[in-house]
């Protein structure tokens, strides 16, 4: 049984077709996230998949519930992090864990114990008398997963979870949801930070303009696209002209990036000896040469047709 069966979901806005016909499952306990730029139906999908708006078309499951006709079950099952969502201000963390507790029903021992070990495992327990009108953003996102963790849910849906955050409350809840995966929770998280679907998701799907171009593992979408190899080449002056790169055998285009720079190439192993011929020639010293194989940027950047904006350079080689 899968955790998470969407079939053929679509939903329009007036004339925006803003989800077109998507399917995809996610396995218990896989962290799988939904990958896409702004607008592409992200969200959308999320709010579907949460019983919070209903598709014009298609079937969704949780742990073989069918949300669309019988919601209740499936929604017992979920702990859900919206992108809009805010905390209620002049509660204080504390009294926010305890009102969601008893909108779950769940009894004063277990809701007690449970607020304590989130806001201790969140780093708030110090502020827990505190009201939440004066947590900063990263604070509020912390509570809000707290709040969404109070029914010990088995999927947790989070929609863009760390957009706009410091870099300590992002490493936290990157690090919680990590563990929290490691004790078997299935997690589905929207976001459009392509190194947080690298670096947190088991399978990623790929959505553009309301459809799935790409399901994968991050691993797997990168071997896809071998012609993505590149050099990272640093020099250790300033190159008077990138130009000379161009002659670079074997490259087809030329990415300034840094002090270093990108040369793409189906064939490194030619490319770094024709670097090395070009830095003796031009009396350059290479500070270092790596070959990189491609990035989930570079798969999401050619699935989602963005390549053209990088303001990539052609080689004539
Ligand atoms: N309530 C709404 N009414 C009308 N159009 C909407 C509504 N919600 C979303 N849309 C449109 O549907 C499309 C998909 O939006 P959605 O918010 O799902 O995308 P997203 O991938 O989550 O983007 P973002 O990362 O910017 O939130 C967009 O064109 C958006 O303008």
């Amino acid at each position: 049984m899968q955790a998470i069966q969407a079939q053929n979901l679509v939903k329009r806005y007036g004339s925006v077709l803003a989800v077109d016909d998507v399917s995809f499952s996610v396995a218990p306990g896989e962290i799988f996230g939904f990958l896409g730029p702004n607008g592409a139906g992200k969200s959308t999908t999320q709010r579907m998949l949460t019983g919070v708006i209903a598709p014009d078309a298609g079937d969704i499951q949780i742990f073989g519930y069918d949300l669309l006709r019988c919601p209740n079950p499936a929604k017992q099952l979920m702990g859900i992090v919206p992108e809009m969502a805010n905390v209620y201000v002049d509660l204080s963390a504390w009294n926010n864990l305890m009102f969601m507790g008893e909108l779950y029903g769940i009894g004063k021992k277990t809701r007690i114990s449970r607020a304590a070990r989130l806001l201790e495992q969140f780093n708030l327990l110090e502020k827990k008398d505190l009201k939440a009108k004066g947590f900063s953003k990263g604070m509020k996102q912390r509570l809000l997963i707290c709040m969404a963790m109070m029914n010990d849910p088995q999927t947790l849906f989070l929609d863009e979870p760390t957009s706009g955050l410091d870099v300590q409350s992002t490493h936290l809840i990157r690090n919680l949801l990590r563990e929290f995966n490691a004790r078997g929770q299935t997690i589905f998280l929207t976001t459009h930070n392509i190194e947080e679907a690298n670096q947190l998701c088991d399978r990623v799907a790929i959505i553009n303009r309301g459809r799935v171009v790409a399901i994968d593992r991050p691993q797997n979408l990168k071997l896809t696209l071998q012609s993505l190899q590149s050099l990272e080449v640093a020099f250790s002056s300033p190159l008077q002209s990138m130009d000379i790169l161009y002659s670079v055998e074997a490259v087809n285009e030329v990415k300034k990036t840094g002090d270093k720079f990108r040369l793409y190439t189906n064939q490194p192993a030619r490319a770094i000896l024709s670097v090395v011929d070009l830095a003796r020639r031009h009396n350059l010293e290479i500070l270092s040469i790596n070959t990189l194989g491609p990035s989930l940027e570079d798969v999401f950047l050619r699935l989602t047709g963005g390549q053209e904006k990088r303001g990539a350079h052609n080689a004539s080689c």
